[in-house]
């Protein structure tokens, strides 16, 4: 299999209100954020000019970003607790179908820190 990435770049607030109320991060902070799409082919699937996808196909996914992620307060953005894995989870929800080949997101919240959601057969949604 042949892969590729591309990498975006948000800031946001968010609070994780369902830790306990000692836990710093049940208080309202941000991060600078940053997203990796993993797009995923056969040789065979590659496009005539050797492509998994053209990266410029992932523009899209840029003015998404800008529109509903960046400067935004992530709790009113998304129903879920505003987790990194949440928020890898729901980004491959999200995009999977405007890009089949779409395998897997990674979003950092530092630069210590990364959640990664890889969509696997007979995978099972998060709640709450
Ligand atoms: N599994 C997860 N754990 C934590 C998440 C998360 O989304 N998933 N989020 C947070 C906080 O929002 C934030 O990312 C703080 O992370 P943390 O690495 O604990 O904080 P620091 O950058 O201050 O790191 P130090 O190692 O303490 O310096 C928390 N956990």
């Amino acid at each position: 299999m042949l892969t590729i990435t591309k990498e975006f770049h948000f800031s946001a607030s968010h609070v994780l209100d369902k830790l306990p109320s000692w836990h710093k991060c049940a208080r309202p902070h941000g991060h600078n954020y940053v997203v990796v799409m993993e797009l995923c082919a056969a040789p065979e699937a590659l496009t005539d000019a050797g492509f998994v996808r053209d990266y410029g196909d992932l523009d899209a996914f840029r003015k998404w970003v800008d529109e509903t992620l960046d400067h935004r307060h992530l709790n009113e953005v998304m129903e879920l607790s505003p987790s990194a894995e949440h928020l890898a989870w729901w980004i491959h929800q999200e995009w999977a179908g405007t890009y089949p080949e779409l395998v897997a997101v990674w979003v950092s919240e530092t630069p210590r820190t990364w959640a990664i959601y890889r969509a696997a057969q007979g995978g099972s949604a998060p709640v709450g």
